[in-house]
């Protein structure tokens, strides 16, 4: 039987993206893709991003997590799934309690310092913004990624050719627009996020600024597709916002799921983000859905 059978996990969300936690500290099981979207596809474990907490790595650490998105693929950040999993790890009554409030989470993209500012509400340290080609990935050597040109062209929305590129651990275009509540996400995030330029296709982000400290951004995610709320590409909007003279280094950006908080650190370059986090439910993952999955 699949060790993730009967397995515990918590349904939570961070403003609205839905988040799935499961503890699999203790266990060298390692979820597999076919695994990730069979979770998904029950309606009571269903997610945008599963975020699977294993055992640390780095010294100084307290959690390594991996992360999946509905259709299985793996991401190097998720800024709403780090604050809940700092929630499970300090409030959850089942889950073992590191001794410190602070924690420091890694993932392959990195490490991720967590500092609670209310029993629900955290501020994640997203470390440097990867802005070089290379690292975030693009196919073409841009020697600026302000600016860069994707090869899909839009009839219905042939303004979306220029969007900035930023690295948060994961890949991001913003598209800089008058009216993010104008574009038919399901119809042109699809065709952007597969777009030729982005090898490791990207998250794509409709950005509307309001004034030099508030944005309004809504989101079509790499495998997980329109959500309520991305944290990471919230940090990749005012990073670019502020490169291009847009914003200025610290906005509020407003989700459909509600507000976030980022400050671009002039001291050492980190991406401070801060929002809320909310328990929905305990849940036991169905021994079926594991029938065909391995
Ligand atoms: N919702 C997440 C981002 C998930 C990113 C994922 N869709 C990918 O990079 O593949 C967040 O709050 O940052």
């Amino acid at each position: 039987m699949s060790p993730l059978a009967n397995h515990r996990f918590l349904k939570m969300n961070g403003l609205g993206n839905e988040i799935a936690v499961l503890d699999l500290r203790g266990s060298p099981h390692v979820v597999s893709a076919a695994e990730a979207r069979a979770i998904a596809a029950d309606p009571l474990s269903r997610f945008d991003q599963l975020m699977v907490l294993h055992d640390p790595v780095s010294p100084g650490t307290d959690a390594y997590m991996r992360i999946y998105n509905t259709d299985g693929s793996e991401s190097g950040a998720c800024g709403n799934g780090t604050r809940c999993v700092a929630w499970a790890m300090l409030s959850d009554p089942v889950m073992s309690r590191p001794a410190r409030d602070t924690l420091v989470l890694e993932t392959k993209a990195g490490l991720l310092p967590v500092t609670p500012v209310t029993d629900t509400v955290f501020t994640v340290d997203m470390g440097s913004p990867r802005l070089d080609w290379n690292e975030i990935p693009l196919r073409d050597p841009y020697p600026d990624t302000r600016v860069i040109a994707t090869d899909t062209y839009l009839p219905e929305a042939p303004e979306l050719q220029n969007p900035s590129a930023v690295g948060m651990g994961n890949p991001h275009a913003i598209f800089w627009v008058k009216d993010a509540a104008a574009y038919d996400l399901a119809a042109i995030g699809p065709k952007l996020e597969h777009d030729p330029v982005f090898p490791e296709r990207a998250n794509i982000s409709f950005a509307q600024v309001e004034s030099p400290d508030h944005v309004i951004l809504r989101v079509w995610e790499r495998g997980a597709g329109a959500t309520r709320a991305c944290g990471s590409a919230a940090c990749a909007t005012l990073v670019a916002g502020a490169r291009k003279g847009l914003t200025g280094r610290k906005a509020t950006i407003t989700l459909p799921g509600g507000d976030l908080v980022i400050e671009w650190r002039e001291s050492d370059d980190h991406v401070l983000m801060t929002g809320a986090t909310e328990l929905e439910q305990e849940g036991f993952l169905s021994p079926a859905l594991f029938a065909g999955a391995a």
